[in-house]
Formats: C-alpha cells, sequence, structure tokens
C-alpha cells in the first residue's frame, strides 16, 4: 500500500485533460468478449483495474496490445480456450461482475468461488445479477461455489428491477445482446457510462431501445462485430479537480468536460458557494471562490445535497462535496440514499479537525470553516473517499499524509502528475 505526502494550503491552478471514465471502460472491455472480431477503444486510462483485467483476458488467450502512453488499446479474443480458472477473476473491483455475462456467452457455464467485491461502500450484493441471469435463462445453483449454466443461449425475457443497479443493467445487456427474443428491463440505471455501453454495444450490432431511460429494451442478434469506440470523460475526475480548485483557491480549468452531464453537478456546487463557467467544452472554476453555503427559501430546513441513481447527483460525488463543505460557510446535510457504509470515512477526516456529524449510515451534516489542521489520516477501500481525504490535505497549510491512498489509482491515472502540474505538493511514498 502506498501513502500519499502532501504539502497543502497552495492554490491549485491550470488546465487538465480529464482520463477516460473507469465505470464505462470496465463494461466495454468486457462486453469485448461478446465478439471474435478485434475491437479498437482510444482514450484508454492507465488504471489499475484495467491492468487486472488485461492479465485476466490474457490468462484467458486474448491477445490485446495496450499503448499507455497513446491511451489506445486493441483487444483480439479469437483464440481464447474453452474454459477458465475462477481463482484468476479479478478481485478488489466490482467491474469484474461484469464478466458473468459474457464468460457464460462464451462458455455456456462458469463456476465462480468468491464475490469481486470493490470498494467498501457496504455490501456489494451479487443476487440481482444473478435475477437477471436467471430470468435470462441461467440455471443458478450455490453450493459454496456458484454454478451458473446457459444452453446454447440466453433467453429474451421481461424483469422489472428492485433498484437502478448500474452493473445490473450493465448484465442485462450484455446476456440480452445476443439473447434469442427481446428482452426488457424496467428500472434500468441510466448513468453516463451506461448510456456508454448502449452506445458501444450498438456500435456492434446490438439492437437497444430506451438509451438513457429506465426501460431498455432489447432485441437479441445472432451475432456481434468488431467495433471501435473513445472512452468518455471521467466526470467524477472533471467534478474532482473543480472542486480542488475550489477547496484551495486556485483557478482550475478542465477540457473536454462533458457539460450536458453537469447541470445538477453544477447546482450542488452552487449550494456551496462555487461558480462553475464554460468556455466551450472546458470547465472552468474560477479563483476567489466564496464558499458560503446557500440557504434555502423555506425555513426551518438544512441545505442538502442528496445523492441516487442517475439523473440524481451521484453518490460517487459526495465525498469531494462533503470535503469542500468542511471549508464553506454554513451547515450543510448530506445523504447518500445508496450505500449504507457511503459515510464510515469520516473519522478519519474529523482528524484534520472537520465537525461533521454522523445521523445515520446514509445521512451526515457538516458544519463548516472550523480550525483544520494537518494530520495523517487512513483511507479506506473507497477511492472516492481517499480523494477527499486528500483535498482536505490540499487545503490545509503544512504536511499531512494520506495513507493507504492507492485506491486512487484504480480510478484516476497520473493522480500525484497532474495535480503537481497545477501547483500542488504531492508525492507517493510507496
Ligand atoms: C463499476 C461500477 O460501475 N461501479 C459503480 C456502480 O456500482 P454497482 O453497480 O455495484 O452499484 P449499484 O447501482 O448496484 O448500487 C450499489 C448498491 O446500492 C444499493 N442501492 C442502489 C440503488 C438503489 O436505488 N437502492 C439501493 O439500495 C444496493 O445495495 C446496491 O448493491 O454504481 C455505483 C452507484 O452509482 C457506483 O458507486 C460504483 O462506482
Ligand atoms: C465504487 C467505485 O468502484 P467499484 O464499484 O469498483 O467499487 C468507484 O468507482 O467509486
Amino acid at each position: 500500500m502506498a501513502n500519499l505526502i502532501v504539502h497543502g494550503g497552495k492554490p491549485l491552478s491550470g488546465t487538465i485533460t480529464p482520463s477516460g471514465n473507469k465505470n464505462a471502460v470496465l463494461p466495454i472491455l468486457c462486453a469485448t468478449l461478446l465478439t471474435d472480431e478485434p475491437v479498437s477503444l482510444s482514450n484508454v486510462p492507465a488504471i489499475t483495474d484495467i491492468e487486472k483485467l488485461v492479465t485476466f483476458f490474457r490468462e484467458l488467450g486474448s491477445r490485446i496490445d495496450w499503448d499507455r502512453e497513446a491511451k489506445t488499446m486493441r483487444l483480439d479474443h479469437s483464440d481464447l480456450g474453452s474454459d477458465f480458472d475462477p481463482q484468476t477473476l479479478p478481485q478488489g473491483m466490482r467491474s469484474a461482475v461484469l464478466l458473468f455475462a459474457p464468460l457464460l456467452q462464451r462458455f455456456k457455464e462458469v463456476h465462480l468461488d468468491s464475490n469481486p467485491k470493490g470498494c467498501a461502500l457496504g455490501i456489494r450484493e451479487l443476487d440481482p445479477h444473478l435475477e437477471i441471469l436467471s430470468h435470462l435463462g441461467t440455471k443458478v445453483a450455490h453450493n459454496g461455489e456458484l454454478k451458473l449454466k446457459i444452453e446454447e443461449k440466453f433467453q429474451g425475457a421481461s424483469h422489472w428491477a428492485d433498484y437502478m443497479s448500474v452493473t445490473t443493467t450493465e448484465t442485462f445487456l450484455m446476456a440480452a445482446a445476443t439473447a434469442d427474443g427481446v428482452s426488457t428491463l424496467t428500472n434500468a440505471a441510466s448513468e453516463p457510462h451506461v448510456q456508454d455501453l448502449c452506445r458501444f454495444l450498438q456500435s456492434m450490432g446490438a439492437k437497444i431501445e430506451g438509451v438513457g431511460t429506465s426501460v431498455l429494451t432489447v432485441t437479441g442478434v445472432d451475432s456481434l462485430a468488431g467495433a471501435e469506440a473513445t472512452i468518455s470523460s471521467d466526470h467524477h475526475e472533471v467534478a474532482t479537480f473543480l472542486a480542488l480548485g475550489a477547496i484551495t483557491g486556485g483557478d482550475v480549468w478542465i477540457t473536454d468536460s462533458g457539460p450536458e452531464h453537469f447541470a445538477l453537478i453544477n447546482r450542488s456546487f452552487a449550494k456551496l458557494g462555487v461558480e462553475i463557467s464554460y468556455d466551450g467544452e472546458t470547465a472552468i472554476c474560477g479563483p476567489k471562490q466564496s464558499l458560503k453555503i446557500q440557504q434555502p427559501f423555506t425555513s426551518n430546513l438544512l441545505p442538502k445535497i442528496e445523492a441516487a441513481p442517475w439523473p440524481y447527483f451521484p453518490v460517487d460525488l459526495l465525498p469531494p462535496m462533503v470535503a469542500l463543505a468542511t471549508q464553506a460557510e454554513g451547515v450543510m446535510h448530506f445523504w447518500n440514499k445508496v450505500y449504507e457504509g457511503g459515510f464510515a470515512w469520516l473519522p478519519e477526516l474529523v482528524k484534520f479537525g472537520a465537525h461533521a456529524v454522523v445521523s445515520d449510515p446514509h445521512r451526515i451534516v457538516v458544519f463548516g470553516q472550523r480550525p483544520m489542521r494537518p494530520a495523517v489520516v487512513e483511507a479506506p477501500y473507497i477511492i472516492r473517499a481517499a480523494v477527499a481525504l486528500y483535498m482536505t490535505a490540499a487545503s490545509i497549510e503544512g504536511r499531512s499524509i494520506v495513507k493507504n491512498a492507492d485506491p486512487i489509482r484504480r480510478a484516476h491515472p497520473h493522480f500525484a502528475e497532474n495535480l503537481r502540474k497545477l501547483g500542488a505538493e504531492i508525492e507517493w511514498d510507496e
């Protein structure tokens, strides 16, 4: 595990180009298993989750050319073996569950001996995935080991999911793409990365209707073809760097920022006193933001930022907003409607002097502008919490250490290098 050594208190200023979105590239990589034809991807981020997936693919027999500098990858799965060792399934990354449907489509039978888990945000349940696979014709048996089996093909079916789950929706899309007949998912997730997977599958020849809505209809096709795609900018990274500009009093410009996804995210910034402006596709967090929490018109109400499945404010962006609230004048209520463990890292934030009260596992109240001091804190295995602890350290004059911060590398390539370009004093201590 690696620690981040931070000398904070300096305004971060400059221009950054965001990386490709981890949560878009990983399902797209899993979907490449659905074809024997070559696939070419660009804007592929050099992140550790992809390293793990590429290692797994190579174990299977895939040919992969990954130029990390050029951010391009060419994949060819035409020479895959006839089976795989479940022990080689990537661990510690939720996206490994996205291998189930394509592996089943290839091998017809898959045995799994573990839940690959992911960020420690709560229980990362497999049941919705098993439910959708079972609806689409998979025989599911578990007796210590999980055994999944299909006959020749997935079978088209309709399913109304319990809740809008990102990866479950992606499992549905991959299974339904080549299923026999028509499949419908009601209560589907519609996050930007889910839409990216839909468009990628369409470019491979899949027939998908309802992209971006909560009802997806997929008409199965016999086979999918090779394709080319560019991975979208990571809206989490865009928002994080804007928040870093705001928390340090700097002037940060982000190119290729995907403004179409930001209306609600920017309104949430505005609730904390941060105005984001645009020059075309470039998002700007200008200098000297007021960092004053807006009061609601209604009396007897706390201002709040409420996160839930898209098009709500994204849960993965709550931690940077919480860090920002520690520096803002006023009180802000945060509500994570998704994860029961999404705020478990708050005791670490408090070590900097922040005043944050946990109301219940889903809700906290942050009292801003308390006197803050440098600290040595421990990052949990949660990418965005590690980022938020770094942000807080960057805003406080003096030397702080964020221990075990390497989950950041799961999603943000060249994190420290990018920040140094903005004037940050930050080092990895391996
Ligand atoms: C690889 C990937 O894409 N990971 C993302 C994906 O994970 P993932 O697909 O695992 O997240 P889900 O959308 O399934 O939601 C996670 C958990 O939240 C709970 N839940 C969710 C929605 C809801 O309306 N009610 C509810 O109870 C469930 O316990 C569920 O297990 O989506 C999450 C939610 O945007 C993000 O944090 C993760 O970064
Ligand atoms: C929670 C995340 O990842 P995972 O779903 O892989 O845990 C994340 O990207 O913030």
